[in-house]
């Protein structure tokens, strides 16, 4: 099965050497000859949780049109970074199946716009980190929820069929809500880490930390009634264990000095619960504190 890889950030070197390992010909498409270079140079390196290191051999170019037809393309940019991707991809067969892999929810209907029959959601509760562009540090296993949006299972059947304990993949029926339900973990993580500049553990071992999420969490149930039943206060402490030592993407954007995805994810949170009726005080405040850091263009 061959397999394009956009973007070799975190999530896609990850991904591109679980792929690679299963056997899959795994083709980076990444934007700077450089990384190229060094993909060739040294193959794909993950460090694994348990401390162990797995190298992978895997292809790389800067120039997606070059490529034979793919059986799968995975892109793993970041929201902000779709837009200028989306005219590349509709140059594509309308035949190779989509998977998109960003956190919050706006790509969801500009996906589905796309003409392509087959057009997956992917939203992974793992941690990720690049070390290097050709290394990655698998910071956290957990799951790899892959819903349809448009078409047939049948397309990514290969993916879904993975077998890897690191890498566990479970198929979920409503793209959308999936999306959500990730937002939503992710507005109780993303925005306190970057505000507080700490790692997803710190987040239950410092008490204040502990408080602001539970309060931000308070809000949130009270704006979503039913959110109480799809994600208890536990599965997000059980997230920010598993993900203890990572540095959350949104976090790696503020040391990076990027701008952050802190709209696709918390802005979308925040319009659908005033819709709602509810103003979300806390999680609120944290939006215009990330918004604010991002405008100072301050690099810590
Ligand atoms: N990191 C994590 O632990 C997790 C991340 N996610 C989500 O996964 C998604 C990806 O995040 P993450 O991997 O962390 O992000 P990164 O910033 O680590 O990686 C994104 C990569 O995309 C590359 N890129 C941008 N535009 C292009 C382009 N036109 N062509 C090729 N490459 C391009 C960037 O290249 P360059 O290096 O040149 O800038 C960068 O390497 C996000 O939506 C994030 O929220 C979800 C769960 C966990
Ligand atoms: C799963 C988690 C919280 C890992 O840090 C994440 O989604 C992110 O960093 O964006």
């Amino acid at each position: 099965m061959k397999v394009a890889i956009i973007g070799a950030g975190a999530v896609g070197q990850l991904i591109a050497s679980f792929f690679a390992e299963a056997g899959m010909s795994v083709t980076l498409v990444v934007r700077r000859q450089e990384q190229v270079d060094e993909l060739n140079t040294h193959q794909l390196t993950r460090m694994n949780v348990d401390g162990t290191t797995t190298i992978h051999m895997v292809m790389a170019t800067t120039n997606l049109a070059t490529l034979p037809p793919q059986d799968l393309i995975v892109l793993a940019v970041k929201y902000g970074h779709l837009q200028k991707l989306y005219e590349q991809i509709i140059a594509l067969s309308k035949d190779t199946p989509l998977l998109f892999m960003q956190n919050g929810l706006a790509h969801f209907e500009e996906a589905l716009r796309l003409p392509h029959n087959n057009i997956a959601f992917c939203s992974v509760a793992f941690g990720a980190r690049v070390l290097g562009q050709s290394t990655v540090q698998h910071n956290g296993i957990g799951s790899c929820k892959i819903a349809i949006g448009r078409g047939q299972q049948q397309a990514f059947q290969q993916v879904l069929q993975l077998q890897n304990r690191l890498l566990p993949i479970d198929v979920v029926e409503d793209a959308e809500q999936m999306l959500f339900e990730k937002a939503i973990f992710n507005s109780l993580i993303n925005p306190l880490t970057v505000v507080l500049q700490v790692k997803n553990g710190e987040l239950v071992t410092n008490q204040q930390a502990f408080l602001l999420m539970q309060t931000i969490y308070k809000e949130l149930t009270e704006a979503f009634t039913n959110i109480e039943h799809t994600i208890s206060f536990n599965d997000v402490v059980d997230l920010c264990r598993k993900t203890a030592k990572n540095t959350s993407s949104m976090l790696a954007d503020r040391m990076q000095g990027r701008k952050s995805e802190i709209d696709t994810i918390v802005g979308v949170i925040l319009s659908k619960a005033l819709a709602n009726g509810h103003n979300l005080p806390t999680l609120r405040t944290l939006y215009h504190q990330v918004l604010a850091i991002e405008e100072s263009g301050e690099r810590s």
